[in-house]
Formats: structure tokens, C-alpha cells, sequence
């Protein structure tokens, strides 16, 4: 199963996680975030770490230009949309980034979102199913209705995220898991605060998903 762990700001926190078993780690390219990091940090951290960790951009509502431009400063393997970009938005990413891994987010706020997912996921790599929150894009720590996902059958591989901890990541994989579940996204679950990871949430989230038996 894939462990993706977002909001990475720190070189040290990015190695150590990487260790610890994540083999996809998130830097926020959104510049009102509180996790945001520059394409300078990104790739002085993305040079220290092993080739086959995934180095994921987030961006929301921004240009494909200054998506193109951050991919290549900061060395990224993958782009992730957090905002309301569209299928066609998708398509056009595509043809400037071919090779880049794109994954949509779609922020759950009701079931009709989820129905949202098969036009994307003919065109992008990877889902991912977050919160919906009025005010905040991402990294909010509030949990999708996991009931909702029962009926979840998207055409692409798919990560849940939301408001993950180590004490709830069991019961989360419990309800996603299904047709094309890839793995998991954590943010501020594994936190001290904002952009700071709490290394020892990050290795009890690890030993919890050792008792999974597909894990790895
Ligand atoms: O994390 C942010 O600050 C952020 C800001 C703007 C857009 C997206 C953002 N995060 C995206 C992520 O992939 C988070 O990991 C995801 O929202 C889950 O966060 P959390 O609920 O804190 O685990």
C-alpha cells in the first residue's frame, strides 16, 4: 500500500520519513499555506532522498506555467491539483508535464463529489479524496464520511486522505478498502504543527500499518 506523508518542510523530517517507509512524500506549493515551501527547498531536500521516494507537488488554482516551472526547479516526479481545476485543465497539464505523475484531489463534501471522480480518472494518474472544508484547501485534519465510499469504484488507483491519524488509520483503510485503493495521505495527523512532522506519530503510523497484511 502506498504511505504518502504531505507538508513536508524539513530536510531532516524528509529523510527520516522516508526511512520510516513513505514512498511518496507531499511539499506545498500553495503560497498561503502554512506548509508552503519554495522549489529551492523542495529540491535541496528531493537531491537527499532515495530515487524511488515520490516527490509530489501540490498546487491549487494556480497556471500550468507556474506548475511547469516549479516541476522542473524543484525536480518533482508528481503534481498534485488541489483546487477546482477541470477535466480540460487535467488534459492540457498532460501535454506539458508527459512522464509527471498528476493526481486530482477531489474535496468530499458530499456523495455527488465522489460522482465527479470518473471524468477525471480517465485522465489522470491517481485520485485522491480529501475533506471538504469552506475555508481551508487542504491539510485541515477533518475526516471524509468513510460511509460514503462504500460505492467508490473510480477507473484509476485512488488515495484517502482527511484527517488520518495513527489511531484511526486502521478503521479508515477498514471502509476504503475496495476497487483500485491504493494507499494513504497524511498531513497534519503526523504533526507537531504546521510543516512540522512529529517523527514519533509518523513511526507509530507505520508500526499500525505493519499489522495490515498487504502492506509493503
Ligand atoms: O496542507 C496544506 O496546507 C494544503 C494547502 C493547500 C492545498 C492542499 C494542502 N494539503 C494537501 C494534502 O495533500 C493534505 O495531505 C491533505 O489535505 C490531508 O490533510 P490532513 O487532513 O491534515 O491529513
Amino acid at each position: 500500500m502506498r504511505v504518502k506523508i504531505c507538508g513536508i518542510t524539513k530536510l531532516d523530517q524528509g529523510i527520516a520519513i522516508a526511512r520510516l517507509g513513505a514512498q511518496a512524500l507531499g511539499f506545498i506549493c500553495v503560497p498561503a499555506s502554512p506548509r508552503y515551501v519554495s522549489p529551492e527547498t523542495i529540491r535541496l531536500i528531493v537531491e537527499q532522498l532515495p530515487k524511488n521516494v515520490d516527490r509530489i507537488g501540490v498546487f491549487a488554482n494556480t497556471t500550468i506555467e507556474n506548475i511547469c516551472q516549479v516541476a522542473a526547479e524543484s525536480n518533482l516526479s508528481g503534481v498534485q491539483l488541489h483546487g477546482n481545476e477541470t477535466a480540460e485543465y487535467c488534459d492540457r497539464l498532460r501535454e506539458f508535464l508527459p512522464g509527471i505523475e498528476i493526481i486530482k484531489a477531489l474535496r468530499v463534501k458530499t456523495p455527488e463529489t465522489l460522482a465527479t471522480a470518473a471524468v477525471y480518472a480517465v485522465r489522470v494518474d491517481t485520485l485522491l479524496l480529501d475533506a471538504y472544508h469552506p475555508e481551508q484547501l487542504g491539510g485541515t485534519g477533518k475526516t471524509i464520511d468513510w460511509m460514503m465510499l462504500s460505492e467508490f469504484r473510480p477507473q484509476c488507483p485512488w488515495l484517502l486522505a482527511g484527517g488520518l491519524t495513527p489511531d484511526n488509520i486502521l478503521n479508515a483503510i477498514d471502509s476504503a478498502i475496495g476497487y483500485n485503493f491504493s494507499g494513504v495521505d497524511l498531513s497534519s495527523g503526523v504533526e507537531i504543527a504546521p510543516g512540522d512532522k512529529d517523527l514519533t506519530k509518523v513511526a507509530q503510523l507505520f508500526a499500525k500499518l505493519s499489522q495490515l497484511a498487504n502492506h509493503r
